[in-house]
């Protein structure tokens, strides 16, 4: 599956029957929305979600957001319903919770056909099948699950992440590998915008291409988080500028602010500015 270049900074969970969020969500900020149709979906709303969902998609006016389905899972009374009614809705993907195999997406793809495929990676299983998950030839992108990762293996919440590093990285570098997008798990504590500035930036610095979030007040601090900042672009621009004058004359090797510019930090600066290209297209639209 070629990757994503579209921006990911946020992506919203929106609970499939609730009307008037689903209606505010045409007018907000995000990169992707995530449409959900299991944990933020009562068993007794489980059915008329899904009729809810699919006259909002008919409606439209979500404009460039990405718009994701996710479903109950397979094994649950649900999940199968879910996922023919999700693929008659044209979504631009389906997301299926609790992935724990290459299998599970198996046999969502034989009930959907080739429609984009997205991944929670949430559970302990799925850590460590992340590299064969990663590999699915329909998978678009990976989703934290940090809610039920954590619950799994029966963690407290620390502010560093600590006790879900290890499936944090796994799940980066499976994704990577792949070259499919990889996008962070939720910050709980909606009010809190220190905490989840926090936990963006981390997100960030460990190479997740957005974050999950669950209330539009996330947003701002989401977008700014997995947006280039003014300096990086300046930096970007410098070191290319810098690499060319040096293989102009003859080197291979430049020296920004103190530090070497070879080709593969000119191959990042790139990739920087594309993102902001991306970024800005995006708004404009
Ligand atoms: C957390 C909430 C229940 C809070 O809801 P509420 O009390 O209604 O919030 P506000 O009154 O502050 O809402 C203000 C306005 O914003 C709209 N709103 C709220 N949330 C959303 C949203 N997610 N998307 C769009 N719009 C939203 C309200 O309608 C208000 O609008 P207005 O009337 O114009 O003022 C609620 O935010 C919520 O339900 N959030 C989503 C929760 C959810 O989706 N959970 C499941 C995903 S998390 C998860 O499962 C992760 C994973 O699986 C794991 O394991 O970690
Ligand atoms: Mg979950």
């Amino acid at each position: 599956m070629t990757k994503l270049t579209r921006p990911l900074r946020s992506v919203l969970y929106i609970p499939g029957s609730k009307p008037r969020a689903l209606e505010k969500a045409r007018t907000l900020a995000c990169d992707a929305i995530i449409f959900d149709l299991e944990d933020a979906v009562t068993p007794e709303e489980k059915a008329s979600a899904r009729d809810i969902l699919a006259e909002a998609l008919k409606t439209g006016g979500y404009g460039a957001r990405l718009r994701i389905i996710r479903i109950n899972g397979l094994d649950t009374e649900w999940g199968a319903d879910d996922a023919r009614a999700a693929a008659g809705m044209k979504p631009d993907a389906i997301l299926l919770p609790k992935v724990g195999s290459p299998a599970d997406l198996e046999a969502l793809a034989e009930l959907v056909g080739d429609i984009p495929l997205w991944a929670m990676m949430e559970t302990p299983a799925a850590m460590l099948n992340a590299p064969a998950i990663a590999a699915h030839r329909q998978l678009q992108a990976m989703v934290m699950g940090t809610n039920d990762l954590a619950k799994d293996l029966q963690t407290r919440f620390r502010p560093d992440r600590l006790p879900l590093m290890a499936g944090l990285g796994l799940c980066l570098l499976a994704a990577k590998s792949q070259n499919i997008a990889i996008i962070d798990g939720v910050y709980n504590a909606f009010k809190d915008d220190a905490g989840l500035q926090v936990e963006c930036d981390q997100g960030r610095d460990m190479g997740f291409d957005g974050k999950t979030l669950i209330h539009p007040a996330q947003l701002d601090v989401a977008n700014a988080a997995f947006s280039p900042s003014q300096d990086e672009a300046d930096l970007a621009r410098r070191q290319i500028a810098a690499y060319e004058a040096a293989q102009a004359g003859g080197q291979g090797v430049a020296v920004v602010d103190g530090r070497i510019v070879e080709n593969l930090h000119v191959a990042t600066a790139r990739e920087t500015l594309a993102k902001l290209d991306a970024i800005a297209s995006l708004t404009a639209e």
